[in-house]
């Protein structure tokens, strides 16, 4: 498997704004590829110019090969795009919708029931779209947008505005995407999104990739702390700082936090004391993969 997209040298100024600033990508063929960034990093921009809808005013991107810009129609048929705000024709019920996307492309009629199923919304297909929950929603623009079986899928912060249980069950359709072989990149604030789903994720911040890799090799290379938990009443925070290897100590009143490099000998310390119970232990996240490259914490 090779690259399927290579963008060099992309940037895209708004007024003064330099909403996108000289980027460089590569994503290769079948991965599960994360733009992860706050809101305003760049991130719809950079999306849009690599699928061909928004002319950069530098560099180029190309998709299987073939350059986005200009406007290249061969690339309709490779990609699936499903935007912020999912844009249905009015008064039309799911399975109508789907079959205007498909009458679009020629694909067939099979294909859109194949795709409610696949999404779960069987059930829904006779409902108008603007009686739909947020998640039903969001799954039928992403079917929408397969409905030509196209090699690359692009979505912009598909699991936005949904509820926790809604991001899961997405989160599950979009992994079953990818399993079929198609290369999925994504936009998303969420870093746990980014780190559940993503082989490959980019940290995007003022209009620049800060890094690229998998979400446990940025983890890897920092070198942050692990914390260990417990609850409060166990134990004093002075007995808790005098165990070896324990940094420092944090106390919210109802658990102490023993920060350290090597949990293994601080756990033993604390069974020997049996003083183990609510333990938690943590790493390092990409929160903390932000805060070394930009040094502030990530506010989404
Ligand atoms: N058409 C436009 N005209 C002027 N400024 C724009 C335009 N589109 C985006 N911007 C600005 O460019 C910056 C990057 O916007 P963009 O939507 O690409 O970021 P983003 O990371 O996708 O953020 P969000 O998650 O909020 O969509 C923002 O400051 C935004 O206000």
């Amino acid at each position: 498997m090779g690259e399927i997209i290579e963008a060099t040298g992309l940037s895209k100024r708004y007024g003064d704004h330099q909403a996108v600033d000289n980027v460089d990508l590569t994503v290769e063929e079948g991965s599960f590829f994360g733009i992860l960034g706050p809101n305003g990093a760049g991130k719809t921009t950079l999306l849009e110019i690599i699928e061909g809808i928004r002319k950069p005013d530098a560099g180029t991107a190309r998709i299987a090969g073939v350059e986005v810009w200009p406007r290249n129609t061969e690339i309709l048929t490779k990609i699936g795009v499903q935007f912020q705000s999912a844009a249905f024709f009015p008064k039309l019920t799911a399975r109508e919708q789907i079959r205007a996307f498909a009458d679009l492309y020629g694909a067939p009629e099979s294909r859109c029931d194949a795709l409610l199923e696949q999404f779960g919304l069987t059930q829904k297909a006779g409902t108008l779209t603007e009686d739909l929950s947020g998640g039903q929603s969001q799954r039928l623009s992403i079917a929408c947008a397969l409905v030509h079986d196209p090699q690359v899928v692009f979505l912009d912060e598909p699991t936005a505005a949904l509820d926790p249980q809604a991001r899961r069950n997405l989160w599950d359709a979009l992994r079953g995407i990818n399993a079929e072989g198609r290369t999925v990149v994504l936009t998303t604030h969420y870093m746990d999104e980014a780190q559940s789903l993503c082989d490959q994720v980019a940290i995007m911040d003022h209009g620049r990739i800060l890094t690229v890799d998998s979400p446990r090799a940025l983890i890897a290379h920092i070198n942050a702390p692990h914390k260990i938990t417990i609850d409060r009443d166990l134990m004093s925070v002075p007995d808790a700082a005098a165990i070896g290897g324990v940094h420092s100590v944090e106390d919210t009143g109802e658990s102490l936090t023993m920060i350290t490099d090597d949990p293994a000998p601080v756990l033993t310390a604390l069974a020997e004391r049996k003083a183990l119970a609510g333990v938690g232990v943590s790493g390092a996240s990409l929160e903390d993969v932000f805060l070394e490259l930009t040094g502030r914490e990530y506010r989404a």
